[in-house]
C-alpha cells in the first residue's frame, strides 16, 4: 500500500500507517526520546475547517493536561498550525473494537470484561470529577495493553461543563437526552458506559437500529431484558448499575465511580477510594485556576468561568445525523 504524504515533524520517524479517522492519519513513529508512538497528524481538511481544526486541538491540549491511567497517554503535541500532531501512547493491538472483531464471538472472558469496565470507569470518574464530560465513550476510543488494562482516548469532544462545548455522541452510544437536544453531562457518559457494559458482557449492544433514527427510538422507548438475564455470571449488583446506567432520566443514573466500585467488587477487589489532590499551579494571568492532581499523576488544570451566551447556544444546539449515507460510527460533529 502506498503511504499517503504525510507532513514530517521534527524529531520523529515515521513508520507505518496505524489507521485513519474521520480527523487524522495515526503513524507508528519514533519520537525524540527513541519510544515507540501512535502520532496523530490531521488530515489538510481537518486544518482547513475551523470545527475540525479546533476539535484537533482540543484533543491536543487535554490529552497533554489529563493524567490519570486510563486516560491515553499524551507525551507531545501541537494544538494547532500546520505542524500540529499529537504523540500518544502505541497500542499494538489497536482500539477495542478492532480486538474484538477479532476474537470469537467478540467477546473478552468476564474478568478481562470487568477490568476494562473498571479502568474506563476509574477514567470517568476522573474527568467528572474534574468537572468534565467525554461525549464519545465507545469500543472505538478505547485502547487495551498487554496486560488487559485500558485507556480512554479520543478526547477531541471532551469539554470542561463549566466552559461549555459542543453536544455530539455516537448513535449507538448516545444518551436519550442528547436525542432530545439537551446538554451532555456526566450522566450522559455513564449511559454511554451502561451501553458497553452490556456490550462487553453480554456480547451485544442492547439497542440496534439501521438509522440514526431508529437508534433513537431504541434509546427513548426500549429497556433492556437485565443484564443478568443475559450473562447469568454477573453478579446482580453490576447487573442493576447497568440498567441503571441506562435510565432514560439522567438524575437517575449513578456515578461512575459506584460503578467502579461494583465492577472491582466483581474482581474480588476492595474498590480504593480514588483520590485527587487540589494544588496551585498558574497558567495565564489574572484568571481563577483549579489545578486537580490524580494520585496517579501530575496536574490537570481547569479554568473555570461563568457560560456565556454562545456557550449555551453550543450546548443546546445538537447536530443530528440524518443524512442518507448514515455512518453509525461517524461522530456527530
Ligand atoms: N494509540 C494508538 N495505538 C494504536 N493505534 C492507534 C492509536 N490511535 C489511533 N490508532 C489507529 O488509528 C485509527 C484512527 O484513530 P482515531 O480514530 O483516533 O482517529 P481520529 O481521526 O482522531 O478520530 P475520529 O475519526 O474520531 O475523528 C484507529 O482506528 C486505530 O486503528
Amino acid at each position: 500500500m502506498t503511504e499517503p504524504k504525510t507532513q514530517a515533524i521534527a524529531g520523529y520517524t515515521l513508520h507505518r500507517t496505524l489507521g485513519r479517522g474521520n480527523t487524522s492519519l495515526v503513524r507508528l513513529a519514533m519520537d525524540p526520546d527513541g519510544r515507540q508512538v501512535a502520532l496523530k497528524l490531521p488530515h489538510e481538511e481537518t486544518l482547513r475547517v475551523q470545527d475540525a481544526a479546533e476539535r484537533f486541538g482540543n484533543e491536543v491540549r487535554l490529552t497533554m493536561q489529563f493524567r490519570h491511567p486510563h486516560v491515553i497517554r499524551g507525551y507531545a503535541g501541537t494544538a494547532f498550525g500546520p505542524g500540529a500532531f499529537l504523540a500518544i501512547q502505541y497500542y499494538p493491538d489497536g482500539p477495542l473494537n478492532e480486538q474484538l472483531a477479532r476474537l470469537p464471538g467478540r467477546t473478552l472472558p468476564l474478568s478481562a470484561a470487568l477490568r476494562v469496565l473498571a479502568d474506563l470507569a476509574s477514567a470517568l470518574a476522573y474527568l467528572h470529577h474534574l468537572g468534565a464530560v467525554h461525549q464519545d465513550l465507545k469500543t472505538h476510543n478505547v485502547y487495551v495493553d498487554e496486560h488487559g488494562r485500558a485507556s480512554l482516548g479520543d478526547l477531541g469532544n471532551t469539554y470542561f461543563v463549566a466552559q461549555g462545548g459542543r453536544v455530539s455522541g455516537s448513535p449507538y452510544y448516545m444518551a436519550p437526552e442528547i436525542y432530545h437536544g439537551e446538554s451532555s453531562s456526566s450522566a450522559s457518559d455513564v449511559y454511554s458506559l451502561g451501553i458497553l457494559m452490556y456490550e462487553l458482557l453480554s456480547g451485544d449492544r442492547p439497542y440496534q437500529g439501521n438509522s440514526y433514527d431508529e437508534l433513537m427510538v431504541a434509546h427513548m422507548t426500549r429497556f433492556p431484558a437485565p443484564l443478568i438475564h443475559l450473562n447469568p455470571t454477573v453478579s446482580r449488583q453490576v447487573s442493576r448499575l447497568a440498567e441503571q446506567a441506562l435510565s432514560k432520566r439522567p438524575g437517575e443514573r449513578p456515578r461512575a465511580d459506584a460503578i467502579r466500585r461494583a465492577l472491582l467488587s466483581d474482581l474480588g477487589e476492595t474498590p480504593q477510594d480514588e483520590v485527587y489532590e487540589k494544588s496551585g499551579v498558574d497558567t495565564a494571568p489574572g484568571v481563577e485556576k483549579v489545578t486537580l492532581v490524580g494520585r496517579h499523576g501530575p496536574a490537570q488544570t481547569r479554568t473555570p468561568r461563568p457560560p456565556t451566551e454562545s456557550d449555551s447556544k453550543a450546548e443546546s444546539k445538537p447536530t443530528p445525523e440524518r443524512s442518507g449515507n448514515w455512518n453509525p460510527f461517524k461522530r456527530r460533529k
